[in-house]
């Protein structure tokens, strides 16, 4: 029974997005709660107060943290709905695996390319290792039509809201998302038209105005 889903959210939020698109997959409803995180509410700091950080999913006012443990969670939550990991052990670890590196590797070394002065070591160190890991998805993806295979699983779902980043992340690069991943650029769009990622994203300049934002706000001066 979906008793009061609620989802504290922030619209840009990549990691909000994974739990937009895994709510729509499933066919839940639920209230959007955006979030101010200039000025953290009340709500928000308690329902998680050691990260304060958005996605939380509130599950009968039951706080439930960290995206990807909330997709794990809807999952297990809400079994007459259509499963988003794999059912096989080792598939299951396979996405997982590979929704970790989106997270440390992906995003971690995408906000230092934005954070770190234009042009210093560490964001030329930064534009390095972001290269280096469009490369590996892009080896991972190989000419499969979607990460999980045939067909769009967890680990799609776990990255696709990263593709919207891409843009952003080759002109803090200075390379070509085309030409250093080609078939992971296609994914993002094969991805794209599915309505619950459609639906949940924004388009990749709207990103890459709000990357500025966060550069003029945050960034090295
Ligand atoms: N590992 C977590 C990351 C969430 C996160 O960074 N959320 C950001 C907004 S999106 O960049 C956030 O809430 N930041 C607020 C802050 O850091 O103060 C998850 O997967 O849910």
């Amino acid at each position: 029974k979906e008793e009061g889903l609620q989802l504290l959210d922030l619209w840009v939020s990549p990691f909000a997005q994974r739990c937009r698109i895994a709510l729509a997959e499933k066919g839940l409803a639920y209230e959007p709660l955006e979030q101010d995180l200039s000025n953290k509410g009340d709500l928000l700091l308690r329902a998680n107060p050691v990260h304060k950080k958005v996605p939380v999913l509130l599950h009968g006012g039951r706080p439930v943290c960290e995206s990807l443990v909330i997709l794990q969670y809807l999952d297990e939550a809400f079994p007459e709905t259509p499963a988003l990991l794999p059912s096989d052990p080792h598939a299951r670890a396979h996405a997982r695996f590979w929704a970790d590196y989106a997270d440390w590797k992906v995003f971690e070394c995408g906000t230092r390319l934005w954070k770190r002065k234009a042009g210093s070591e560490l964001q030329l160190q930064a534009r390095r290792e972001m290269v280096e890991a469009l490369r590996i998805l892009e080896a991972e993806l190989g000419d499969k039509p979607y990460l999980a295979g045939e067909a769009f699983g967890f680990v799609d779902l776990a990255i696709v809201p990263f593709a919207a980043w891409f843009l952003g992340y080759g002109r803090l690069g200075e390379f070509s998302v085309e030409e250093v991943c080609p078939r992971l650029a296609a994914w993002g769009e094969r991805c794209g038209e599915r309505e619950s990622v459609a639906r949940s994203l924004h388009p990749p300049e709207k990103v890459y105005e709000f990357i500025g934002y966060l550069k003029d706000k945050y960034g090295d001066k």
